[in-house]
């Protein structure tokens, strides 16, 4: 018997079989199984943030290049014909990942069924207005749509508020909707978050994405807290603390925070209306992050109810720095927080339960405010 022979074709017929097998278990794998599609809610999605988010979202930026897509949109009557253009554009922007999409004046048919839940739906402060303004103007929209939501929403909905005062509207709603678990409910404090980075890679004349661990503790205003006491910069020789590498505490206790916690007014007196296009990239920040995970020792800050972490005063709506795995957020815990950083923590803590208090008397006292949202 050839045994050489007989070895040839036994390898021949195995590597036929290995390939027959690769062939199948490519044709099969989940990889090209489609995804289902997720819906994705966007209240106020006529507004200025709605124009510069939704491209966004149908391009997969916020839920990733794999991640099939319905947008649902919701606005005001008075939006209405505003809000039908933005679907015909929608379309026409041809679009792959996006599977369809719901333009309504209705909240209920908003909505059903979403898995996801963007709140941009209320009045923007303008150069003038104070921030009490859009607590009484906007709060009341936070309580009327949450038990829409509770209601009418996936279970497992996972809810992002944006329309300011972003952290004070998520408490309301969390408030107003208690079968919506508390950790489905968060508030944006990613623009802030990008904003320090931005303002750290500048100074430092480094890449925006070398650094990392920035955070900003407590409310989206001007009494945030951004603390770089943890935070790092990938060189050459290694991580290194921004602290030591910016080598000026003057500028960084000082110049930098309040550059960050007036970044917003600063806009609004520039453009003459409240960011936009910084906050729809933010907006995509935060969902990806909280569904697709942030990488391992890293963090970034988002707007959740607060369990008591760092002394901050458990259920209220506080910006902490988060990591992310599997779709759920956890606070990051053990961070050294000297006195100077729990003076600032403390004081915009406190903003946050004035705010709390206002918020109550404006739903007790102006009920009828909830519907202020389709006139001037
Ligand atoms: N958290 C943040 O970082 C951050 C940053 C920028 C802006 N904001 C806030 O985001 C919100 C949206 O900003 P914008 O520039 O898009 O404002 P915008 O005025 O352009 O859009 C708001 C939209 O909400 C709609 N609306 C009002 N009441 C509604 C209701 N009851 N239901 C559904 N829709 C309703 C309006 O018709 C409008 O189309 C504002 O409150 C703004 O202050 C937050
Ligand atoms: O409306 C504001 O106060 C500003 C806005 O939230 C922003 O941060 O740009």
């Amino acid at each position: 018997m050839d045994y050489i022979k007989l070895f040839e074709k036994a390898m021949v017929v195995s590597s036929s079989v290995a390939l027959f097998w690769k062939i199948i278990k490519h044709m099969w794998s989940p990889i090209n199984v489609e995804k289902e599609p997720l819906k994705v809610l966007v209240t106020g999605a006529a507004g200025q943030i709605g124009y510069a988010l939704m491209p966004m979202i149908a391009r997969g930026v916020m839920l990733g290049p794999d991640q099939p897509i319905i947008i649902h949109m919701l606005d005001t009557e008075k939006a209405a014909e505003a809000l039908n253009g933005l679907k015909m554009e929608l379309i026409d922007g041809a679009f792959p990942l996006l599977r369809g999409v719901v333009a309504t004046t209705d909240v209920v048919e908003a909505c059903r069924d979403v898995n996801i839940a963007v709140m941009l739906g209320g009045k923007p402060r303008r150069e003038g207005t104070e921030r009490k303004d859009v607590i009484s103007m906007n709060v009341s929209i936070y309580e009327a749509q949450a038990s829409a939501l509770e209601q009418h929403a996936a279970a497992d909905c996972k809810v992002l508020v944006v329309a300011n005062p972003a952290n004070t509207n998520a408490l309301i709603l969390k408030e107003s909707a208690p079968s919506i678990p508390e950790k489905n409910i968060t508030c944006l404090m990613r623009l802030d978050h990008n904003r320090a980075l931005g303002q750290i890679a500048e100074k430092l004349k480094v890449r925006v994405s070398d650094v990392k661990n920035i955070i900003i503790w407590g409310n989206h205003s001007s009494t945030q807290y951004p603390d770089v006491n943890h935070a790092t910069v990938a060189t050459s020789s290694g991580q290194r603390s921004v602290r030591d590498l910016i080598a000026d505490n003057e500028w960084l206790n000082t110049e930098f925070i309040t550059t960050v916690q007036q970044r917003g007014e600063a806009i609004i007196k520039a453009r003459k209306r409240s960011s936009v296009l910084s906050a729809a990239s933010a907006v995509c920040d935060h969902m990806h992050d909280w569904l697709l995970g942030t990488p391992k020792g890293t963090w970034v800050s988002m707007g959740v109810c607060s369990d008591g972490s760092y002394r901050i005063p458990p259920g209220l709506i506080y910006s902490f720095p988060v990591s992310c795995q599997n779709g759920e957020w956890s606070i990051v815990q053990g961070l050294k927080i000297d006195e100077f950083s729990r003076a600032k923590m403390d004081a915009t803590a406190n903003e946050l339960i004035e705010e709390k208090s206002q918020a109550y008397l404006c739903l007790g006292q102006f009920c009828s405010l909830s519907n202020t949202s389709d006139e001037e």
